[in-house]
């Protein structure tokens, strides 16, 4: 049985402007494009996961807002369930550790890069809510 794998990822968002990150070639969906995150570890909630990862992997602190998506994609290395949140940055710069690039990108802009499969709902949704928004 493929295994479960819970993952938080974060919208970050500035004014129009959403953070963007590309996987790295070697890993699992290499090149493809996510929301900096990372699994969620026992005893963790989503938010302390999120926060710790962020953290980790871009060096910045964020506030953590509402919930974007939650989907759940089978991979051919396990079943991901995603939850995805609004997020702001309190403190720092993005900086690049483990992705290959970061950008700030915009909503209209979203659709131009290759998302990993599980992350599309969540595109859509933010896509529509940044059109509806103007
Ligand atoms: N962080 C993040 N991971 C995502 C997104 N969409 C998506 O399918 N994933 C997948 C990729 C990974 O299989 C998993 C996230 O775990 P991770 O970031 O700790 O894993 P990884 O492959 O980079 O590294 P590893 O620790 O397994 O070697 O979820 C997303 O938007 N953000």
């Amino acid at each position: 049985m493929k295994k479960n794998i819970h993952v938080v990822g974060a919208v970050i968002t500035d004014g129009e402007k959403i953070l963007c990150a590309q996987r790295g070639t070697e890993k699992a969906l290499p090149k493809l494009w996510e929301f900096p995150g990372g699994k969620i570890e026992e005893n963790e909630s989503p938010q302390e996961a999120l926060r710790r990862e962020i953290k980790e992997e871009i060096h910045c602190e964020i506030e953590i807002g509402k919930q974007v998506e939650h989907t759940v994609y089978e991979y051919d290395f396990g079943i991901v369930h995603l939850t995805t949140f609004y997020c702001k940055l309190l403190e720092g710069t993005p900086v690049l550790t483990e992705h290959m690039a970061i950008e700030w990108l915009k909503p209209n802009e979203l659709e131009q890069v290759e998302w990993a499969p599980a992350d599309i709902p969540a595109i859509e949704k933010i896509a529509r809510t940044f059109v509806a928004q103007r």
